[in-house]
């Protein structure tokens, strides 16, 4: 992982000005992965977050023979995949895919443009069991070969023959959505993808893909019909603004009190999170693409429940900084995280710092009020990290959460926006 990159956090400062949300770092990966089905020109993403999973994605389109540029001052990156189609070419080396999610939605490019993928690793959070299944058996329901090397970890997929088919997905997967969409795009025939995700990446996802001439319906519907084309064009497209990195700056607001504007944020886009933290006395008004939020600190918090389910459902990444803002609530919250079974290792981390957060299986209870402490915590995950420095900046004294390469997974600039906020933070770098 290189430098040592931890937060330095110093609570106690209420927030106030205007915060630029980034793009949103679950439509990035697929754009990045949807760019590689075009043969020929220059696809031209815009309002790319500077975020290390972007990194690692475009490392990857360079590794299986895209041409890339970072324009990261412009947040543009261009992509040229006309010169990928060496089949020797089409691997995704653990070394770069197991440090993101997103790797696996490669897949899909190379199945295309050579007829075959190898996944040698696929990372993203450590957010406990985090199957793959619905993606390797709607690829082979398309008529992919997939098999698994067991000696080695690999997953090995012969596509020479897609062609559409039905699929079913047992719980509507967000990225497993996006990568049967973008298997079906080239497929001759029709494919229809049932129980389909909802999030607005997905819609943003699919808005992309059909400026470069894919044929797709129903987006938003829960089912999904493709009908396969001969060829996809480069485009230029600008991603959408980042629920979740608004979701924490609306939380972190909430938990230190004061006034935001946040940039770019879309009230919509935060599903049942709106709703819960205006139950616990968060206030917010949308004036066109600005979303205002405010709290007034002389008023407790009140407490509350939420269970995480797919949009627009309490969303499963913003439950950790939910988790931490609860502590400061007057009264038991109640969380039940129903996606993944390995989310609140973020609790004890809280507990560390003085919270009281019991946890039995997937669900926790918050007790508040508690004063919390600073102190050296760990960020298991990127949202962990980010809830500890919300955590941070109410908590007495100084809080130092690492690693920091997490965070900086999935929030651009973190410690620069919050700081000119007025937040007392800093990202420090030991060699
Ligand atoms: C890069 C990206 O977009 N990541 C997001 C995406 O992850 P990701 O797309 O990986 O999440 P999914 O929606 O696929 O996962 C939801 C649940 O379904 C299960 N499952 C999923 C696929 C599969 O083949 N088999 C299976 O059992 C998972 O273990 C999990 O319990 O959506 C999650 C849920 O909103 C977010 O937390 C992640 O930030
Ligand atoms: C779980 C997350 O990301 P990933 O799916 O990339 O691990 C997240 O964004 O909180």
């Amino acid at each position: 992982m290189g430098q040592e990159v931890r937060y330095r956090v110093r609570g106690g400062r209420p927030l106030s000005g205007t915060a630029f949300i980034q793009g949103a770092k679950n439509a990035v990966l697929p754009m990045i992965g949807a760019a590689l089905l075009a043969a020929k020109g220059r696809t031209v993403l815009r309002n790319v977050p500077v975020i290390e999973d972007v990194y690692r994605s475009l490392e990857l389109a360079e590794h299986v023979g895209a041409k890339v540029e970072f324009h990261e001052a412009e947040r543009t990156v261009v992509i040229d995949a006309s010169r990928l189609n060496d089949p020797e070419r089409a691997v995704l080396p653990a070394d770069i895919a197991a440090r993101f999610r997103g790797s696996v939605l490669f897949v899909p490019a190379l199945m295309h443009r050579t007829g075959r993928a190898r996944i040698e690793g696929v990372g993203g959070c450590n957010l406990g069991s985090r199957n793959l299944d619905f993606h390797y058996r709607g690829f082979a329901r398309l008529g992919a070969e997939v098999t698994e090397d067991l000696e080695r970890n690999h997953i090995n997929v012969e596509a020479s023959n897609l062609r559409g088919g039905r699929l079913y997905l047992d719980t509507p997967s967000h990225t497993g959505t996006e990568n049967l969409i973008m298997a079906a795009v080239l497929a001759p025939g029709t494919t229809v993808i049932e129980h389909a995700a909802l999030e607005p990446e997905v819609l943003d996802v699919i808005s992309f893909l059909s400026a470069m001439g894919a044929k797709i319906s129903g987006g938003g519907t829960g089912l999904i019909t493709v009908e396969g084309v001969e060829e996809l064009t480069a485009v230029e497209h600008t991603i959408m603004s980042d629920r979740i990195d608004a979701g924490v700056f609306a939380m972190t607001v909430a938990a230190t009190g004061g006034e935001v504007s946040l940039v770019g944020a879309n009230l919509d886009h935060l599903g049942v999170a709106r709703w819960k933290l205006e139950q616990m006395g968060v206030g917010f008004s949308q004036e066109g693409a600005v979303l205002h939020v405010t709290r007034d600190p002389a008023v407790p918090l009140r407490p509350i429940n939420a269970v995480t389910s797919p949009f627009p459902g309490f969303a499963t990444d913003l439950q950790s900084p939910l988790m931490a803002l609860a502590t400061l609530a007057e009264g038991e919250s109640y969380i039940h995280e129903a996606i993944y079974d390995g989310r609140f290792a973020l609790a004890d981390e809280l507990n560390k710092m003085g919270a009281k957060i019991e946890v039995e299986g997937t669900r926790a209870i918050v007790h508040g009020t508690t004063h919390l402490r600073g102190t050296e915590v760990i960020a298991h995950d990127l949202r962990t990290g980010a809830a500890l420095v919300l955590a941070g900046l109410v908590a007495e004294g100084e809080t130092i959460v690492a690693p920091g390469y997490l965070v900086d997974r999935g929030h651009a600039q973190f410690a620069t926006r919050l700081a000119a906020l007025g937040a007392d933070v800093e990202r420090v770098v030991a060699s």
